[in-house]
């Protein structure tokens, strides 16, 4: 089922368009990702689906609601991360938490809320003394103090170490298995491939892509590429000729074949089969990295 459903949302401004007819859904309990470049149209889609923003045209339902029309009644069930600057430094984090939770009808209980989420020892420490990891976690908390059904987190782990990102990233799972749906919205692609159940790729105001993160790297064509230098005679065509294969280029004595699905087997059973040793051998195996930068490689 739906929680999200976003049909042809457009706006613009000034007579720049920001989202040229936009659609995607979200489904219950999952995490969904918005991945785009800088100015893509990311923090104006999902603030129209938080009732933030007015789109010029199309339509948007979050849990069934109009975000503008019922903004209230919507806001009263989701969450969404604050940006750090949001804060004041003197707050402490119960203080913090106790003034999210007044906001709502139903609030979680905050102490619950600093355990589950690792930051009972700083119940009582000001916000401009947290860590990077601790403050990112007191957002999450935050986002969460109101029980909500659907969770916004924009830029989640910017600024944290990998150890924090990754302690962050399991935080996120939990939040989902508890039976909240997320969206995130990230400029990292490890961060989607790891966590998101699907995303869609915003582009220039339109979404060029989406899927789960291994449709969005399938989806972007070849998905392996082998390189090697071989130390006998080789005839190209008959790597050529591989139903795996895509492409064989060949730079100075380096040969570069790429494909998808078998592609590795067949190629190394043909150099097998012809007794041919190869030096350097790499294999590269497409990323969600990869794939982003194919799909919107030269639209900037
Ligand atoms: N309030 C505004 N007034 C005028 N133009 C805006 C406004 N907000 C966004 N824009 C423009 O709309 C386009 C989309 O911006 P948006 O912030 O939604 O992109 P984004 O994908 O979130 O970017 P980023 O990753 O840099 O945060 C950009 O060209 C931006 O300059």
């Amino acid at each position: 089922m739906a929680v999200i459903e976003v049909e042809d949302l457009t706006k613009t401004y000034g007579g720049r368009t920001a989202l040229g007819g936009v659609s995607f859904a979200v489904d219950d309990g999952e995490i969904f990702g918005l991945l785009g470049p800088n100015g893509a149209g990311k923090t104006t889609a999902v603030e129209c689906v938080e009732g933030l923003r007015r789109a010029d045209s199309g339509s948007v339902r979050v849990l069934g609601l109009d975000p503008v029309r019922q903004g209230r009644q919507l806001r009263r069930q989701i969450g969404v991360q604050l940006q750090q600057a949001h804060l004041p430094d003197a707050l402490r984090v119960h203080e913090a938490l106790e003034l999210y939770a007044s906001f709502y009808p139903r609030p979680r209980d905050p102490d619950e809320l600093l355990s589950q989420w690792g930051l009972e020892d700083k119940r009582d420490t000001k916000f401009g003394k947290l860590s990077g990891g601790q403050k990112q976690r007191l957002f999450i908390a935050l986002a969460l103090v109101g029980d909500p059904r659907v969770v916004f987190l924009d830029e989640l782990t910017t600024g944290l170490d990998p150890q924090a990102r990754r302690a962050t990233w399991d935080l996120v799972r939990q939040m989902r298995d508890g039976g909240v749906t997320v969206v995130l919205v990230s400029h990292f692609m490890d961060e989607v491939a790891a966590l998101c159940d699907r995303a869609a790729i915003l582009d220039k105001g339109r979404i060029v892509a989406a899927g789960t993160p291994t449709e969005l790297i399938f989806g972007a064509g070849e998905q392996t590429a082998l390189s090697f230098r071989p130390t006998a005679e080789l005839d190209l065509a008959t790597l050529s000729a591989l139903p795996s294969v895509a492409r064989v280029e060949q730079c100075g004595d380096t040969v570069t074949v790429s494909g998808s699905g078998a592609v590795t087997d067949e190629v190394t059973a043909v150099l097998a089969r012809n007794q041919i040793v190869v030096a350097n051998l790499r294999i590269h195996d497409r990323t969600l990295d990869d794939a982003y930068a194919a799909i919107t490689e030269g639209t900037e």
